[in-house]
């Protein structure tokens, strides 16, 4: 594992970019942006997405996908929506796949294991998620999150490759746990900034963390997860983590649609990713198809697609009254 490639420059792909040059591999960073590879390379900085960070040595920043070739490990976090395509150009190898991304594929359904396993056949497939903020990761502050493979000797190798003191790898092999709670904490995150910007209280905060984990537990139950990893890093502590900062930017895109600013504005040019907006509605839909109750996702969908927040709260206050257990 000495040489790492980690596909996308964004602000999550250059903190991992640091993460694995911290621990002593040599690491190569794909970018899409040609600025982001220049800047990287000449100024050891990402000054689109992530700046006023410097950046270690060992990351090498490169706009072609074919050096990634002679890598022993990819790290792949480009978005959600983009990982196919991405992978699908890349060149063929049997190096693991480590996805860093978080959502569920919108025209397929898929989650992400699923995605990369068909875009990449052959390679070996983990998971890492967790409440990682990346400005946080890239500065080396405590930060603790799940890896997740079914080899349960792939995750070891991968944790004894990259973590270190102030990054925590607890491993699992829990790989659909890992990913359902990261790509649904991202829309919960958008239901807990609507829940700031209409200034509706600590109160509300708490309940709609306890029952977004109630439908984010159902959801992950029916697709195969334990309720343990839901419980842990990648479920609750990154739904508490990103339904309680404005540096998450799920929570600031629900923060501008609780004050009243349409969510197609609010997306409309924007060059950083909001996950969670891409994930709701594949969400809701799957949610629906196999009779899932998930409320919040629902009223999240609805709000993306422009309905009134006002209309959607009192839906959402209406619902007869159900036992608590989920
Ligand atoms: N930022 C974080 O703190 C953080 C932490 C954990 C996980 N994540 C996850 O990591 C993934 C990447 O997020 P990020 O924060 O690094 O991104 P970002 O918002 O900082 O940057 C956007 C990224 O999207 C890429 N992009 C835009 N259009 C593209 C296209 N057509 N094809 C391929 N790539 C394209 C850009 O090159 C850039 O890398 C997301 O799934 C996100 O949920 C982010
Ligand atoms: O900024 P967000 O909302 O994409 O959240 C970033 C990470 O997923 C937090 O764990």
């Amino acid at each position: 594992m000495n040489r790492v490639a980690v596909i996308g420059g964004g602000a999550w792909g250059t903190a991992l970019a640091q993460v694995a040059a911290r621990a002593g591999r040599e690491t190569i960073l794909w970018a899409r942006e040609d600025d982001v590879v220049r800047a990287v390379n000449a100024d050891r900085q990402n000054p689109v997405f992530l700046p006023d960070i410097d950046l270690d040595p060992n990351i090498r920043a490169t706009g072609d996908l074919a050096e990634l070739a002679g890598c022993d490990l990819w790290l792949v976090v480009t978005p959600a929506q983009h990982m196919r395509a991405v992978l699908e150009q890349a060149p063929r190898c049997e190096a693991p796949r480590l996805l860093c991304s978080k959502g569920i594929e919108e025209r397929s359904g898929k989650l992400l294991h699923d995605v990369a396993a068909e875009a990449s056949p052959g390679a070996p497939i983990a998971v890492l998620s967790g409440p990682t903020f990346a400005h946080e990761v890239a500065r080396g502050m405590p930060t603790a999150v799940t890896l997740a493979a079914k080899d349960t000797d792939l995750a070891e190798t991968l944790r004894t490759a990259l973590a270190q003191p102030a990054f925590r790898m607890y491993v699992s092999d829990d790989v659909a746990g890992a990913e359902i709670g990261g790509a649904v904490k991202n829309v919960l995150a958008i239901a807990g900034g609507v829940v700031e910007g209409r200034a509706l209280g600590q109160n509300a905060r708490a309940a709609l963390i306890a029952r977004g984990f109630a439908e984010m537990t159902r959801f992950g139950m029916a697709f195969g997860a334990r309720p343990e990893t839901l419980a842990g890093l990648s479920g609750l502590g990154d739904l508490v983590l990103t339904c309680s900062s404005v540096s998450s930017r799920n929570y600031s895109l629900g923060k501008g649609i609780g004050e009243g600013q349409a969510a197609s504005d609010l997306m409309a040019d924007r060059k950083t990713v909001a996950e969670g907006a891409f994930t709701a509605p594949v969400l809701a839909r799957l949610a629906q198809a196999h009779g899932i109750t998930m409320p919040i996702v629902d009223a999240v969908a609805d709000l993306l697609e422009g309905a009134s927040v006002d209309r959607v709260l009192e839906g959402l206050l209406a619902r007869p009254p159900r036992p608590e257990g989920v």
